[in-house]
């Protein structure tokens, strides 16, 4: 059987009893490790689980998901993903090469960055598309996604971006080499995320169109969720440059244009204060 087992989105202790149980029965324990992290480290989940655990990467995954299925239509084999399985990555291939191989499966649900969201008091049931926001380099400056939060904008609707993730990364002269030598992983920070979109709004000036969102917007700046150091922060845009919002990962929602009372209720609790330098006036707080 392959088990695919959410770990949720705090520490060790968020894994469900019944992921426990199967992580412990399984002969191979796998954990999933570019999609997200934990802000726990492998070695504390292994001393909480009790199990040795072998970190999968992209590479792993994807191309050599043999490894990883051998042998579990006769044993246990568990694929721990930080979150929810199917929360944001879909692990849908892995599925689908199990199922080819006639090898049994089943999901062992979590909480996802997906619903946790709702913590800042946003109500998830308006929520457009997710985006993700990826690292800009000299050469590749992405603006498409910046569409969907429009039409999230226009439909009232509030825009969750995921921001970008590092892992495993080689310079291109260790590329070209062949040399297995990895750049330190990188985590977008809701100040990289905030600068982008300002930098997207200044281009569409230039260009003549009118942005659908301001350094005025309201923003959401969210980190850790789930950890008892989490943080979460309300403010214009142009503050969510600035926020410290401390170590990853981070997520930023862009607020639909309508906000509930009771919406805003709960922002105001996470709003960045007033005497703050980064303070300043903000569409609808
Ligand atoms: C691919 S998604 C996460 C998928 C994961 N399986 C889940 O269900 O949450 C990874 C992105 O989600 C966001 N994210 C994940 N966990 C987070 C957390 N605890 N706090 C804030 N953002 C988080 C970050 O933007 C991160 O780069």
């Amino acid at each position: 059987m392959l088990y695919l087992i959410g770990l949720g989105l705090g520490d060790a202790k968020d894994i469900t009893v019944k992921g426990l149980e199967a992580v412990r029965r399984c002969s191979r324990v796998y954990l999933e490790a570019y999609t997200s992290v934990l802000t726990v480290g492998k070695e504390a989940l292994e001393e909480f689980y009790g199990r040795k655990l072998i970190l999968a990467d992209r590479e792993e995954v994807e191309q050599e998901a043999d490894n990883i299925l051998k042998d579990a239509d006769i044993s246990d084999v568990a694929f721990l993903v930080v979150g929810d399985p199917f929360g944001a990555t879909t692990h849908s291939d892995l599925v689908l090469r199990a199922t080819k191989l006639g090898i049994p499966y089943r999901v062992i649900h979590n909480a996802s960055i997906m619903n946790a969201v709702g913590c800042c008091g946003l109500q998830l049931y308006k929520f457009g598309e997710t985006v993700s926001i990826v690292f800009w380099t000299d050469t590749w400056r992405p603006e498409s996604f910046f569409d969907k939060v429009k039409k999230n904008r226009q439909n009232g609707m509030h825009t969750l971006c995921l921001l970008d993730i590092k892992v495993k990364e080689q310079s291109l002269e260790n590329l070209i080499k062949g040399r297995k030598i990895y750049e330190p992983p990188r985590y977008m920070s809701v100040n990289q995320a905030a600068q982008q979109l300002l930098e997207i709004i200044q281009n569409q000036r230039i260009r003549g169109e009118e942005p659908a969102i301001t350094e005025e917007t309201l923003c959401v700046g969210l980190a850790r969720v789930g950890a008892d150091d989490q943080k979460i922060a309300a403010g214009t845009l142009q503050q969510m440059c600035t926020v410290d919002l401390g170590e990853p990962l981070h997520s930023l929602i862009i607020t639909g244009g309508s906000i509930h009372p009771m919406e805003m209720e709960m922002l105001n609790l996470f709003s960045i204060p007033e005497n703050s330098s980064e303070s300043q006036s903000m569409d609808g707080l």
